[in-house]
């Protein structure tokens, strides 16, 4: 990681199951443990100070975008330099977004459709983004992927949110920008969070795993409600908004690594607690033999029940968006939710079944979460 690096003194959690934080209505025993180091892209946001947990550090990054929306912040300072798109270029590059979010990302696609065209279109940008990105670690190149490479793409990034796109998908985010108070900070640690992955293959417990799922997942949501908007009429704080992006994008990515323990062990990557997996009297070796025992099952058990947890934070938010964002939103978020499910039908064996939502329940989702968006009908 590049820049200076802090020091810090990360809580234990000793109630296992605890959400690390005061935002979601509790923080329990913080006890000093260790010291671990911070990255210099959270420190260039929030300044030269300690934290007592990651989780604290990323609520300032969440304060600091609640507050630029709320200021309808234009990233248009920066206008002068940027080279004009004709329209019709213009509308090729979302074209273009628009084609790869279908191919990716079906559902969510239509579920977009329902928004107004320039709010589709921008999610469409960042979701290519994001897409492109995660690529870098995750697709066929990923072997080939260096940090120096990564710190490429974040010169890319910082020339496109200068109106100096690379090419027609940076071109739509670059419109974007200007059209929607989109911050660079969430993107500059995306990338951050592919740095880390590069480097780190075992987080010691929720707090540090907490860091890498915002770095990956809760800068999404971070990204998304600028554009997908507030309903004119919430009585919502704006934080309170932001929050619950950042519990959905989180809940996601615990999501992602509960189904993926197998398939992460065989690359020798374990995305998991390792102070929780030790007090549940399991250690590394369990997870790479890959047995599913009862000490396995209630480890797991656990995990999914805080995971649900963060849905449940996200879930309110999602009725303070624009009503037109709310159904993919929903929907995506109840289709998640569902791989939790599946685990559970599985026995908890998540070492060598993929637990995944078949065909016929993601259709029954839409037509649920577009009642629950339209009636703003939310669990009990
Ligand atoms: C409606 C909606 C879901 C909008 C988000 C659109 C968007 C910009 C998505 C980008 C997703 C993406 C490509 C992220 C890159 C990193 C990554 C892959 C993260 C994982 C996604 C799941 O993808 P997949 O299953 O393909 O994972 P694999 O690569 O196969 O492992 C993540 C788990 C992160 C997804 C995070 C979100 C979708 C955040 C959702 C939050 C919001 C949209 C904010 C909603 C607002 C409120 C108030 C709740
Ligand atoms: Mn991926």
């Amino acid at each position: 990681m590049s820049g200076s690096v802090l020091w810090l003194a990360s809580p234990v959690h000793t109630k296992a199951l605890a959400i690390p934080s005061s935002r979601w209505g509790r923080r329990s025993n913080c006890r000093i443990s260790s010291s671990v180091s911070v990255s210099a892209t959270l420190v260039a946001t929030a300044g030269p100070r300690s934290y007592e947990s990651y989780e604290a550090m990323v609520y300032e990054v969440v304060l600091k975008q609640a507050a630029l929306t709320r200021k309808e912040r234009t990233n248009r300072g920066v206008l002068d330099e940027s080279v004009p798109l004709s329209w019709d270029l213009l509308s090729d590059a979302y074209e273009r977004c628009g084609e790869v979010c279908a191919e990716y990302a079906k559902t969510f696609y239509l579920g977009t459709l329902l928004m107004t065209p320039e709010r589709r279109k921008a999610i469409w940008a960042i979701y290519v983004w994001c897409r492109r990105t995660d690529e870098l670690v995750d697709g066929p190149n990923a072997s080939h992927i260096t940090p120096t490479a990564l710190d490429r793409w974040e010169k890319r990034l910082d020339d496109l949110f200068k109106g100096r796109p690379y090419d027609m998908y940076d071109a739509a985010l670059s419109d974007t920008i200007t059209k929607f108070p989109v911050d660079i900070q969430p993107f500059k640690d995306m990338i951050e969070g592919m740095r880390l992955d590069l480097k780190k293959s075992r987080y010691q417990n929720f707090d540090e795993l907490y860091l890498y799922c915002y770095y990956v997942a809760g800068t999404v949501g971070l990204m998304s409600v600028p554009v997908m908007g507030i309903a004119p009429d919430s009585k919502a704080s704006t934080e309170s908004v932001y929050n619950a992006a950042l519990a959905l994008g989180i809940a996601n990515q615990l999501t992602n690594i509960l189904r993926d323990v197998g398939e992460d062990a065989r690359r020798g990557r374990i995305y998991l607690p390792l102070d929780e997996l030790a007090q549940a009297g399991l250690t590394e070796d369990d997870i790479f033999a890959g047995k599913v025992t009862d000490k396995w099952r209630n480890f797991i058990k656990d995990q999914i029940k805080r995971t649900r947890m963060f849905y449940d934070a996200a879930e309110q938010g999602i009725f303070e968006l624009n009503p037109q964002s709310r159904w993919p939103v929903l929907a995506s978020s109840l289709l998640y939710r569902q791989i939790l499910d599946s685990i559970e039908a599985n026995d908890y064996n998540n070492f060598t079944k993929r637990a995944y939502v078949s065909k016929a329940k993601k259709l029954l989702s839409l037509p649920v979460a577009y009642a629950k968006a339209t009636l703003g009908i939310k669990s009990s």
